[in-house]
């Protein structure tokens, strides 16, 4: 016979420690607290019989989570003090739910015992861990990742299956788009606390998703995304330190052009050897074959290293992993080092580089080559530019060069010319126009923003409040253009696609505070002919520079400070059609239209009419998207 020392301890209860409709579940952190086990098994022997406690046999077991050891030794411990006889324990404390369940009815002990319950230590399909939140999620979008995800995340590195999303191969790709950005990735997007709506769960601290071939990677931290260009500056940065493969130093890095300088800093300050090539995977192959690169990465999701010959989806999240594994070396059992700690950390040593892309779609090929023919002339006169540029932002630093992008390849002195236009501001603030290389209808003009913020008060600032001066230019470089055709297409995007920024971009100005508007204030809505849409406040000084076409239009109409009824004014050659269209709609609403020759679009409403008028806007918006194909130079 054994003998036990049963002593008593005085607790408190604890608010909420109500089982729900399967036990009692809550977090890691709430169950550790002092007593707090103890409390909800001493509870629940209170609530049993005497019979069913004294001399009992009782069955403790679980799924083997965090803190499952431990809990069981509490409830041992505490089942002998309360004269449970006999406690079974399944190997190294692990059963299934269901196990638990066929012994505790079919089980019968050498002597004859048999269990009168049991204390399943479980949160069923809810995540573990010292600290829930710290799981993952890896989204494969159905392609090949699926495939490899489970080998590595769950059998290698001990991730649960939960982890895995959309990890089944699927020929269609699950109806899918299988292209790791905000705008595809959706479910990841919603489950990591970045869609429309708050996700039911707290969103895990990572994600990740990987395209149909896993080859590119999209990167997320808990309501937080990180820009490819700032993911690969990211890796290089902590590379050495966090990766044993380059623990003896990097050879160099590289990115390609449209990708954002944020690894040009990390070059800089590490004294590493940095290249800047064209768009496309081959141009960094030269450089890895000739010892001269070690990380590389581009804007479009790839990331990659030296260990192959092309980009690599499920490296570049072993290699953020990795970073996070030795940024929380010392941190185990306080508040974790975040994805987005390390983001935010990173900008405050090197600076930021607020970037987003703007991606318009099957557009005309033609009118695309004439456009881009433009943007290239117009750099002849770097002062015409300027002019341009100070007009619409005088807050805006000079564009102090400007060029269609030509690489030579240190490797094999190749040369590729016509590599996408830059503009570049004297701030290291950089626009840049590219024709997309891999479209398969019409064409895709790509216009990358990007702005650099070295001052570290001004690096938490939101990226489209940040790129809104400089995504003013690109329409009003464009201002020697017009839009002529107006072939009807359900098919073509004429509205920009953002990929690597969360705000939409026809809701960018209306989401920048410039935009509120007071009652009874007067403002222009001006779409431009990439059916951006401007709102402006005719009370406010930043109508008058941004705009002074308008303005100078509006003062010579002499409109009444209180337009009772709104007033469209639009474009000679939209007169007839968009007057059809737009008059029967708004018969109601006595609009009264005004014809211009040389202003975009305009729209000008009365703000107090605003309220009722969001239909208004999407009508507008909606025709403009559906009508309007793309833009041609203006030929006088
Ligand atoms: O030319 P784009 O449509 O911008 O596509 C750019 C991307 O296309 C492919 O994925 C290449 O492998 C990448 O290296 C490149 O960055």
């Amino acid at each position: 016979m054994v003998l036990f020392n049963v002593s008593r301890v005085q607790t408190t209860p604890f608010d909420g420690q109500k089982p729900g409709t399967s036990g009692l579940r809550k977090k890691v952190k709430v169950f550790v607290q002092p007593h707090y086990l103890h409390n909800f098994v001493q509870a629940t022997f209170y609530a049993l019989t005497e019979e069913n406690v004294r001399g009992a046999t009782l069955v403790v077991s679980g799924d083997g989570r965090y803190f499952s050891k431990e809990a069981i030794q509490i409830i041992t411990k505490m089942s002998a003090a309360n004269g449970v006889r006999r406690v079974w324990i399944g190997q190294n404390g692990l059963l299934s739910t269901p196990a638990v369940s066929a012994v505790i009815r079919e089980r019968v002990g050498a002597d004859g015992s048999k269990a009168t319950g049991a204390f399943i230590l479980t949160a069923s399909h809810n995540p573990g861990g010292p600290n829930e939140a710290s799981t993952a999620i890896y989204d494969a979008l159905h392609g090949v990742a699926g495939a490899y995800a489970k080998r590595i995340f769950v059998d290698e590195l001990g991730a649960q299956e939960s982890s895995l999303l959309n990890c089944t191969p699927k020929e269609d790709f699950g109806g899918g788009h299988p292209d790791p950005n905000l705008t595809y990735a959706k479910e990841l997007v919603a489950r990591l606390g970045l869609g429309k709506s708050e996700p039911q769960d707290e969103p895990p601290e990572f994600g990740a998703a990987a395209d149909g071939d896993a080859d590119r990677n999209m990167i997320l931290g808990k309501r937080f995304f990180v820009t490819p260009s700032d993911s690969v500056a990211i890796i290089a940065a902590n590379a050495v330190e966090a990766i044993p493969y380059f623990s003896a130093g990097l050879k160099g890095v590289a990115r390609s052009m449209p990708t954002s300088a944020a690894l040009d800093v990390v070059a800089k300050h590490l004294n590493l050897k940095f290249f800047e090539v064209p768009t496309g995977w081959k141009f960094f192959g030269n450089l890895m074959d000739a010892g001269l690169c070690s990380i590389c990465g581009e804007e479009s999701f790839g990331t990659g290293s030296d260990h192959i010959r092309e980009k690599d989806g499920i490296w570049a999240v072993l290699a953020w992993l990795s970073i996070l594994a030795y940024k929380n070396k010392d941190t185990l059992g306080d508040k974790l080092v975040t994805v987005e700690d390390i983001v935010r950390q990173h900008w405050a040593t090197y600076g930021r580089h607020y970037y987003t892309r703007y991606d318009y779609e099957n557009v005309d090929a033609g009118a695309a080559k004439e456009l881009m023919g433009y943007l290239v002339k117009l750099q002849s006169s770097l002062s015409e530019v300027n002019q341009i540029v100070k007009g619409v932002r005088s807050d805006v630093s000079n564009v102090v060069n400007a060029d269609e992008f030509e690489y030579k390849d240190p490797v094999d002195g190749s040369i590729s010319s016509h590599q996408g236009i830059r503009y570049l501001f004297e701030d290291g603030s950089r626009l840049i126009f590219r024709l997309s290389g891999t479209g398969s209808e019409g064409a895709t003009i790509r216009l990358y923003i990007e702005q650099y913020e070295k001052d570290p008060s001004k690096i938490g600032r939101l990226s489209n409040e940040a790129l809104a001066p400089l995504a003013y230019f690109p329409s009003f470089f464009w201002s020697g253009c017009e839009l002529t055709s107006l072939v009807s297409s359900e098919r073509g995007r004429f509205a920009p696609a953002e990929q690597t920024s969360c705000v939409v971009a026809n809701s960018f100005y209306f989401g920048s505070p410039d935009s509120t508007v007071g009652a009874g204030e007067m403002v222009a809505i001006v779409f431009d002919f990439m059916s951006h849409i401007y709102m402006y406040s005719f009370s406010r000084v930043t109508l008058h520079c941004c705009f002074s076409n308008s303005v100078q239009l509006v003062e010579t109409l002499a409109l009444p400070a209180n337009l009772a009824a709104p007033i469209i004014i639009i474009k000679a050659h939209f007169r007839r059609v968009l007057r059809r269209v737009l008059q029967k709609v708004w018969e109601r609403m006595a609009i009264k239209f005004i014809v211009c020759k040389e202003d975009p679009l305009l729209v000008l409403i009365d703000a107090t009419r605003l309220r009722d008028g969001g239909w208004l806007l999407s009508m507008v918006r909606w025709w403009l998207q559906r009508n309007l194909q793309f833009v041609r130079r203006r030929t006088t």
